[in-house]
This record gives structure tokens, sequence and C-alpha cells, in this order.
């Protein structure tokens, strides 16, 4: 093996295979590299690695690094439960800040006609968006983060007497909006299975769903109907979240079962569906949200949670890229 082969070698493992294989001409080192989906701190990270390598070859003294970010489409990540109120926004904004964090250019939709509180979790409520060629132009929310809302389209109170096409056409003004070089959309759905979720799924097809839960039987019977429209639709399943899973007494620390315990993750097994894994009931995550600040955005006791979930997402998205 020649010491260009054994760089080319070091050079896959390094990248992840976004390398192209390199060239030497002149002592000068060419080589192209995809960025796409990486942040700016991960480009420069691994460009400065790279070079660092390069010159370690003997009778390179130059190192051209050309980075191109392949254009991807843009994939839709649907954030959907059986029931109302299990915490599904909660997740999908937490969710989207800590996939941002891993790099990944996020835009988040609310897609909850019945009740959109998206622009609150991320702190956007004092935005409108504008349309430009009829098409909606983003909101920004936390982390700067492009959004759009059910929100931003109905008054208060309007919503529930749209029907299917309305709430369609509503909904295909958020999806198909200017997302710039957003390459993962994810959507926060109204809960159950009606109008809105059959357009979700015939007309936009998610790349995957997330279904979300608490531990009550109840709760997971109807996650189970939330899954069985997604296959129907042959829409991926990414996994199954327990939300306010054990909760944390705010004074003496001791984690109780209000709702019993491990519910969900057997679930997700009669399924045949990944546990992504739990988030605990906890008074600082209704109080950051409340307040515009999520969890995932901090270092915070249960930033943890949300940032283990959202790895295993990432993983998921990369494997079926
Ligand atoms: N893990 C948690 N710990 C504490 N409070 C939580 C947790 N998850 C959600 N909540 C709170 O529960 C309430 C409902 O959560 P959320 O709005 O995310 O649920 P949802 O499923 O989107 O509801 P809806 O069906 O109304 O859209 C909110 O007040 C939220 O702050």
């Amino acid at each position: 093996m020649t010491d260009l082969d054994d760089f080319a070698a070091r050079l896959t493992a390094l990248t992840d295979g976004r390398a192209s294989p390199p060239r030497v001409r002149d002592g000068v080192m060419t080589i192209a590299l995809d960025v796409g989906g990486l942040s700016m701190e991960q480009r420069d990270g691994l460009a400065a690695a790279i070079r660092e390598g390069a010159l370690t070859v003997p009778g390179v003294t130059d190192v051209r690094l050309a980075m191109t970010a392949e254009r991807r489409a843009l994939r839709i990540l649907a954030i959907a439960s059986g029931k109302g109120g299990v915490g599904k926004s909660t997740l999908s904004a937490n969710l989207a800040v800590a996939l941002h964090r891993l790099g990944i250019r996020v835009g988040l939709v609310d897609a909850d006609i019945y009740g959109p509180s998206q622009a609150k979790l991320m702190d956007s409520e004092d935005q409108k968006p504008v349309a430009r060629d009829k098409k909606l132009v983003p909101v920004t929310g936390t982390l700067g983060i492009p959004m759009l809302s059910m929100a931003h389209l109905v008054e208060p109170g309007k919503a529930l007497a749209w029907r299917g096409p309305m709430a369609g056409n509503a909904l295909s003004q958020l999806i198909d909006a200017h997302w710039g070089d957003a390459e993962l959309l994810v959507v926060d759905m109204p809960p159950g299975t009606g109008d809105i979720q059959l357009s979700m799924v015939q007309k936009h097809k998610p790349a995957g769903a997330v279904i979300v839960s608490t531990p009550q039987d109840l709760a997971l019977i109807d996650a189970t109907r939330a899954v069985s429209l997604f296959n129907q639709a042959g829409v991926p399943m990414v996994g199954l979240v327990e939300n306010m899973a054990g909760y944390a007494c705010p004074h003496c620390g001791e984690v109780s079962d209000p709702f019993g315990q491990g519910g969900a993750e057997s679930t997700a097994g009669d399924l045949s569906m990944p546990f992504l894994g739990r988030i605990p009931l906890a008074i600082d995550i209704r109080s950051r949200s409340d307040a515009g600040d999520p969890p995932a955005a901090g270092e915070g006791p249960h930033a943890g949670a949300f940032h283990a979930i959202a790895r295993k997402v990432a993983d998921w998205l990369k494997a079926t890229a």
C-alpha cells in the first residue's frame, strides 16, 4: 500500500465516506468534501483534520479542499399521537432543537390546527410570516430555526370549523413554503387520525413518523391507532417515545410512576417498532416550554433525554437517506 492509499483509507474513515479519493499533482493534494448536513463547526473541524493528515503524506506540500453541499430533497418527519395532550408539541419543539444542534438543517411546521402551540414553545409569537411569490416565508424560532404554524394562518378559535379541503390546503401552504436550505421538516401533527393526518400521509409523504404516548393503557391504545394510519399509508415508523414517564419530585428527587412503567416500551415491541426513549414528567419541562425556552436548547437535567432521542432519530435518517 502506498502512502497515498494509506491516507485515502484513513480519509474515508475520518469523513464517513464524504471525501473523494485524494489526488496529488506537483505536491498539491486535491480533495472534494461533501459537507451537506454538517454544522459550521463540524465542517471546520473536519477540514482542519483532513489538512493536518494530508500534510503528513510524503511529497504533499499544499492541500486544496473543495467543499460541496449536495442539495438534498426536503424530508418530512411527522410527530404524531393518538390522543391530545400527551406532549407531541413539546417533543416536536425539543426534537427540532436537538436535531439542529446535531448539525441537521431543520425547519419546524406546526400542523396542529386545533391547538397550535409552537409559536409559544419556540418564542416566535411576535412574528408574522410574509408571502413571497405566493409562498410563505417562515419566521424564526429558538436558535434561528425556521418555522411556520397553523396559528399564522388561522385566527384562534376559528380552526375547529375547518373541514377536509380547507385544512388540507392550509397544511400544504405550510409545507410548500420557502424553506431555504433546510433538509428536514419536523411536523407537529394534530392529535388523532383525521383529515389533516390523511392529507399529510397521502400528499406530503413523510419520510418517517415518530409516535408519542404517555404510559397509560388508554393512551397506548390510541397510539396503536396512529401507528396503523401511518402503516397503512406505507410511512415508515421511526419509533415510539414515552412522554411523562415517571414523576421526578422537585423537592426530594424521588421518581414515582403514577401511570405505571414499561407499558410504552412493550407496546413498541408488540408493534415491532423501535422504542426511542422516555421523557420524565417534570415541572421544569412544563415551565421552560411555557416560557419559550425548550429544555433541549440548554444543558439542564432534561436536555439529555431529548438529545438521546434526537441521536436515534438522526441515525435513522442517515440510515434511510
Ligand atoms: N414531560 C413533560 N413534563 C411536564 N410537562 C409536560 C411534559 N410534556 C408535556 N408537558 C406539558 O403538558 C401539556 C401538553 O403538552 P403538549 O402541548 O406538548 O401536548 P400535545 O400532545 O401537543 O397536546 P395537543 O394535543 O393539545 O396538541 C403542556 O402544558 C406541556 O408543557
